[in-house]
């Protein structure tokens, strides 16, 4: 997602003034030749296995890195550490906190270039949006470090001069279970919080993206966190399984799909552990007749065809007031046949690959059931095929606009998670409104309107965690984000989620005698 003030904060003359560290980066030529897991402040091989996995450049299709899976040892390694890094931070002041976190922050900064290249690499979305997605990152950071200096308890008066307190306590080990839409962001957004309340974190990023989570703990350390504070994992479910049932893990933050993060509440479930899901959705986004067309029509781009379409938050049921349906589907279709597609390390393109080749043929098959069902696909929707010979095998499809479409059909009610947009039209605020929450989902909303009541009215009644007025898909780190419904629970970013990242502790002091029952 985008940061509202994230293109003035990354102009080509500031960066332009930085020595590159990555002029050696170039799409078809980076491999991992380092160990992919991290444990005790240092890169290591994994202890046991559980299977193997492969990593790809969605770019070309090549295989960058091939590692093992943890097994139930590393596992235990990892949270033996932080468990043990866990005694040392939880004993620092926030002011202490902050300063660590403050200078991680600064290090991102520092090789925010270097990062949004390795997370554009391995994920495919354009080197564009990977360098917002890492300002985001550092601003998590920042966020969270300012509050680690600011928490407090309560002090409250009792009767005869006696009184209560409150502590905000850390958990103890927290992991985190990554998606590999956003790899570096989930990994900010999860450690940020968590560290700065003084847990630990055992990560485990998506067996696609295993790549720059390690230079987020190579960066904690640098700045100073105890070793054994932040560690990576490598792997797929089995490793996630062994960090969810590990009876050492205090707490579960995951983000991906709706049936894992079943599996994840069932396992954190016999354990008695809190769990924030951060989960898919089928978000909608209402134009009415009154909107700004202009801004309107970039909403909807913005809504849809960020890395890809790979957005959890995604507004891709666009429903359109049809006194406007005409022009603004025309306008639509204009846009985005007009996305660069390419090569996503070129400062020009605004679209790459999809992450793996089932995936794009999945969301193909998407627009087949579509097309199949009735909808009219005005524009994308094939595969494409860049002209530069190294990209031949990567993952490009053309962004897609279907018409036609009813509230009935496979691409209006499934996650999709490609470029892929479904525009229906409506007649009343009333109608929208029902059709909009016809869905077990409720990541997102969004509504374009002038109309001030109507915007804040028809929010109001959104079935929806995060809703957008006149913008979509932003995301300030001082909001905070996350689902209704089978979207998940528990929020990341803004200050209540240091609620879920810590417990409250109440001490009850008698100043006087105790008044025995006995
Ligand atoms: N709400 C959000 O903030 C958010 C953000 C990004 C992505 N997502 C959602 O994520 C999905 C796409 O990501 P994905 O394909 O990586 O999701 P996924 O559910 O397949 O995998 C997510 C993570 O869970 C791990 N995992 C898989 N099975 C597991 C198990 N049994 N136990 C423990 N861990 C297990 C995977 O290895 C991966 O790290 C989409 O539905 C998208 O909407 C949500
Ligand atoms: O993909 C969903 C939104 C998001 C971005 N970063 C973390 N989650």
């Amino acid at each position: 997602m985008f940061l509202r003030a994230g293109l003035a904060a990354l102009s080509p003359l500031l960066r332009s003034l930085r020595p590159s560290p990555v002029a050696a980066m170039s799409t078809g030529n980076f491999v991992v030749s380092q160990p992919l897991n991290y444990r005790g402040g240092a890169r290591v091989e994994p202890a046991d296995a559980s299977g193997t996995e492969k990593a790809f450049e969605p770019a070309t299709g090549r295989v960058i890195a091939t590692f093992t899976c943890s097994g139930e040892k590393e596992v235990n390694l990892a949270v033996q550490n932080a468990k043990a890094a866990f005694k040392i931070w939880s004993q620092k002041s926030g002011m202490e906190r902050c300063r660590i976190l403050l200078e991680a922050a600064r290090i991102i900064r520092e090789r925010e270039d270097e990062i949004a290249t390795m997370e554009c690499i391995n994920n495919g979305k354009s080197i564009f949006e990977a360098r917002l997605d890492i300002n985001i990152s550092w601003q998590c950071l920042e966020y969270y470090a300012g509050l680690a200096a600011s928490m407090a308890g309560e002090h409250i008066q009792l009767p005869g001069g006696s009184f209560g307190y409150t502590r905000r306590e850390p958990l103890g080990v927290c992991v985190g279970i990554g998606a590999w839409n956003y790899p570096f962001q989930i990994a900010s957004w999860k450690s940020a919080p968590a560290l700065a309340c003084g847990n630990a974190m055992v990560f485990k990023p998506s067996p696609f993206t295993p790549v720059s989570a390690l230079l987020l703990a190579e960066i904690y350390t640098e700045a100073g966190v105890p070793p054994g504070l932040f560690n990576v994992v490598q792997g797929g479910a089995a490793t996630g399984q062994f960090l969810c049932q590990h009876p050492d893990v205090a707490k579960v933050s995951f983000t991906g799909s709706v049936p894992t993060g079943m599996k994840i509440m069932e396992m954190s479930a016999k354990g008695i552990k809190p769990v924030t899901l951060e989960l898919g959705g089928k978000s909608p986004l209402i134009i009415f007749s009154d909107c700004d067309m202009n801004n309107a029509v970039k909403g909807a781009l913005m809504a849809n065809f960020l890395t890809q379409g790979q957005v959890c938050c995604n507004g891709t049921r666009v429903f359109v007031q049809k006194e406007i349906l005409d022009k603004f589907t025309e306008e639509v279709v204009k846009q985005t046949q007009r996305i660069k597609i390419g090569d996503p390390l070129l400062e020009d393109t605004r679209m790459g690959p999809l992450i793996n080749r089932p995936h794009l043929e999945r969301v193909l098959g998407f627009v087949k059931v579509a097309k199949e069902q009735g909808a009219k696909v005005l524009c994308g929707g094939d595969i494409y095929v860049p002209e530069d010979p190294k990209l031949k095998d990567g993952y490009y499809m053309r962004p897609c606009v279907l018409t036609n479409c009813r509230d009935d059909m496979t691409c209006v009610k499934e996650e999709i998670f490609g470029p892929v947009m479904s525009i229906l039209s409506f007649d009343t605020e009333a109608e929208v409104l029902e059709r909009a929450n016809d869905t077990t989902f409720g990541l997102a909303a969004g509504v374009f309107t002038r109309d001030i009541q109507r915007a804040h009215r028809v929010v109001a009644e959104l079935q929806a965690g995060t809703c957008f007025i006149n913008n979509y898909n932003v995301s300030p780190v001082e909001l905070p984000f996350g689902g209704y419904k089978k979207s998940g629970f528990g929020r990341e970013n803004g200050r209540v989620t240091i609620e879920y990242y810590s417990q409250l502790k109440t001490v009850c002091v008698e100043m006087g005698d105790v008044e025995s029952a006995f």
